[in-house]
């Protein structure tokens, strides 16, 4: 059964639309990254299912409750992880858990295990005392994590949690999200970092300008991409005569030209000869192939697909 459904959710600013008929659902017990550039409507959507910013459209439902008709019920079945930190610098990282986890209704011997319990679960029971002012930017984002984690919710919402962290606390955050979907929460997780999307989560929805471009599993996602790949070869000169030709290879669909022609990115059909074929071209013009790297299809190489540009470049 499904843990949350969109259903034809619509967000607009005046005449812009930023959330644009979004449809899709969550099971319970899944990962689900929702991937997309800066922009794309992510914290939008997030915030309207966490009931933060009312729909202009549509329907969302959590555990079968209307989150326009039953917010509260909603509210109690998640943890928003939101991307700006909602922690307070006054108070100790045992109070900033404790403020979170009384809002939830927790009180007495309860309340101080379950504090105890998700400090410890992000790795900060022994700074319990400490302020978040002397916390790194990794571990103040742990501490976010903690405060949304103490009521043991069923749906747990991480918006970017990782942006501008040092490569230990995000791989720390990467595993207390697979964790806590052991411990029996759903994810959702928006990112875009396509390879952390990749890593942790089992379904993916890829939004972009506020719609759905693509949803499913990483299985069906890479069936869909079909059975391209890209070729870089990396030479030691430019030489225009030698992309054209590569470019009039019928399984070559398209090529990339950087470092003046010395990176030359190929998108190709599945062939079995096309590899052998653009090395010949090489040869043919003189040219030395200084690396060469087969990149296999990934959401990336949907992203590109599906809207003519790279998630990398926004
Ligand atoms: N209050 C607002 N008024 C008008 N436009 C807004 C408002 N809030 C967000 N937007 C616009 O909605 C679009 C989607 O923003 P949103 O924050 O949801 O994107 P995102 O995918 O989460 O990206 P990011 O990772 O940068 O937060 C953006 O173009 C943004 O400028």
């Amino acid at each position: 059964m499904s843990l949350v459904t969109f259903k034809d959710v619509v967000k607009k600013y005046d005449s812009t639309i930023t959330v644009n008929h979004l449809t899709f659902d969550i099971g319970e017990g899944e990962i689900f990254g929702l991937l997309g550039p800066n922009g794309a409507g992510k914290s939008t959507s997030i915030h309207m299912l966490s009931g933060l910013l009312p729909l202009s459209g549509g329907e969302i439902t959590v555990g079968g409750h209307s989150i326009r008709k039953q917010p509260l019920e909603v509210k109690r079945l998640i943890g928003l992880v939101p991307q700006e930190l909602a922690i307070y610098d006054m108070l100790t990282a045992w109070e900033n858990v404790s403020f979170f986890a009384k809002l939830y209704g927790l009180r007495g011997k309860l309340l101080k295990e379950r504090v105890e319990e998700s400090l410890q679960f992000v790795g900060l029971l022994e700074r319990a005392k400490d302020k978040p002012s002397t916390f790194s930017g990794g571990m103040k984002r742990r501490l976010n994590i903690a405060c949304a984690i103490t009521h043991r919710p069923k749906l747990i919402i991480m918006d970017e949690p990782t942006v501008g962290i040092d490569p230990q606390s995000r791989n720390h955050i990467l595993d207390s999200v697979r964790e806590l979907n052991r411990l029996g929460s759903a994810i959702i997780y928006t990112s875009h970092y396509m390879e952390e999307v990749d890593a942790i989560c089992s379904r993916i929805g890829i939004v972009d300008k506020g719609k759905l471009i693509a949803c499913g599993s990483k299985e069906q996602l890479r069936q869909q991409v079909g059975q391209e790949e890209r070729i870089i070869f990396e030479v030691d000169q430019a030489h225009q005569a030698a992309a054209k030709e590569m470019g009039e290879h019928p399984a070559v669909k398209q090529i990339d030209e950087q470092d003046g022609q010395r990176r030359l990115e190929v998108t190709v059909k599945d062939s079995p000869s096309v590899l052998q074929d653009l090395l010949f071209i090489l040869q043919k013009h003189g040219i030395s192939l200084r690396q060469l790297t087969r990149v296999e299809p990934n959401l990336e190489s949907l992203f590109l697909q599906l809207t003519g540009r790279s998630l990398r470049d926004e």
